[in-house]
């Protein structure tokens, strides 16, 4: 198991450039199963997530290549339509397979992917989708089976805007009889961007990023070329790093429209926000002010980016209202923030936090991916060192944590618990 040892109170300053995005990528390599020829995706970012998804792909039987940032995928080979059950159990997104191969062969079975640590994380509006287009599911010991003889297109009117179930039904639809529509979609950049992806592969969908989105069934798919969009939650994890040691960061490779509820709420914090055409820069402008937050769908607050701001707040001047809407156990991060010396309560979804003057380093555990952001920003603002744990987490969506970081003038050292 690694950890990460971080030195606090150094300012950060310098350039930044942000990673392709972790949630762009794996629907996109998701929906190359379904192309007719090799597809080429650009700006991959190197992550543990993006490998097991890599090999998910090749369990089933595609080629994929990998040369530095660019992935080669051939799925022309592919003739297994079961997912093993240690890959679904390392990835949650490896169910994003389940549109496609349902699209492509009538069918898919995995290992239910359960439960993890931010919360229960169902599939049933996924399952409610593909039942609409036509499918039948049978759930037995622990796994989901989904075929269908024949996809045909429907109305489709989602409870919830979810993401997962939005772009597997999106997948799904593309090589169905007829029209689909879905109502209520999730409206996420990288929703857009698979719907970019999915039509340079020949599919036929209009209005991804609003919530009516419409695919017209084609037959078949060919190969294609995409750049990835850049990765709004790295993005939004940097500025809050340049936020809580008062420094002064540019941030390249970023679309700004994007992490906009962030750069809203860092202004109200007494954060500048500067935005160019695809870049940002970050400025202290001394003791942060103390905020509401409340986690929503896309355009609203993004849950992935409300760990950070809760570090950030620890800090701030006054007491700060986040309410998470999205996830119901998504406060693990707050214990560990309190051994740092941060005064949180929380109360159900509602995490009141009375803002102190410094924190101090301390051993603490990341419990998954966003919570272990929170605890690596909130170590570099507290005073003396502070020692992250299960830094694995953190590699499933930030490329070379702590190369980018101590290019700006932090001090992030890497450590092996083995090797001591
Ligand atoms: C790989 C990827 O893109 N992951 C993102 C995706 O996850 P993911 O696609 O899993 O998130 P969803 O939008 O599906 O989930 C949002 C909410 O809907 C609920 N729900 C979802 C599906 C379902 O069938 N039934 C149901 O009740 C979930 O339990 C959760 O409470 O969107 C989340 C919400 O922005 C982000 O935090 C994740 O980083
Ligand atoms: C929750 C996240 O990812 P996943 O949906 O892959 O678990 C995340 O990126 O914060």
């Amino acid at each position: 198991m690694e950890k990460f040892i971080i030195v606090g109170g150094n300012r950060l300053t310098g350039t930044v450039t942000i990673s392709g995005a972790k949630n762009a990528v794996l629907p996109i390599m998701a929906a190359s199963i379904m192309a007719g020829e090799p597809c080429v995706i650009y700006d991959v970012p190197r992550l543990t997530d993006v490998r097991v998804m890599k090999n998910v792909l090749k369990s089933l039987g595609a080629r994929v290549e990998v040369n530095g940032h660019a992935m080669v995928i051939d799925p022309r080979k592919i003739n297994y339509t079961e997912v093993p059950e240690h890959l679904m159990r390392k990835l949650r997104a490896s169910n994003l397979v389940m549109g496609a191969l349902l699209g492509r062969f009538g069918r898919v079975k995995v290992a239910h992917p359960g439960g993890c640590a931010i919360g229960s994380r169902p599939m049933d509006l996924h399952f409610k989708g593909f039942q609409a287009l036509g499918a039948k599911i049978t759930e037995r010991y622990g796994f989901i089976e989904v075929e269908a003889k024949e996809l045909r297109g429907a109305d489709i009117q989602l409870d919830f805007p979810s993401v997962g179930a939005t772009e597997n039904i999106m997948m799904a639809a593309t090589l169905a009889k007829g029209t689909t529509i879905i109502r209520n979609a999730a409206k996420e950049p990288e929703i857009v961007d698979l719907q970019n992806f999915l039509n340079r592969l020949g599919a036929r969908i209009k209005g991804a990023g609003i919530d009516v989105i419409r695919i017209e069934g084609v037959r078949k798919l060919r190969g294609t070329e995409h750049n990835l969009i850049p990765d709004r939650i790295e993005t939004g994890t940097y500025m809050v790093a340049a936020a809580i040691t008062n420094g002064d960061v540019v941030l390249k490779n970023v679309i700004p429209n994007h992490i906009e509820p962030v750069s809203a709420k860092l202004r109200e914090a007494g954060v500048s926000v500067v935005e160019y055409k695809d870049g940002i820069r970050v400025k202290g402008r001394g003791r942060i002010k103390a905020l509401d937050i409340k986690t929503l769908p896309y355009p609203g607050f993004p849950t992935d980016m409300q760990p950070q701001m809760v570090a950030l707040m620890s800090i701030a001047e006054g007491t700060s209202i986040i309410t998470e809407t999205i996830f119901e156990s998504r406060f693990k991060h707050v214990d560990e923030l309190t051994r740092m010396g941060a005064n949180i309560k929380v109360e159900g979804r509602v995490a009141i936090v009375k803002g102190v003057n410094r924190l101090s380093g301390a051993v603490v555990e990341a419990s998954d991916l966003r919570a272990g952001a929170a605890l690596v920003l909130a170590g570099l603002a507290a005073e003396d060192a502070t020692v992250v744990e299960n830094v694995h987490h953190l590699d499933r969506g930030y490329e070379d944590m702590e190369k980018k970081l101590n290019s700006l003038g932090a001090r992030v050292i890497r450590v092996n618990s083995n090797r001591e």
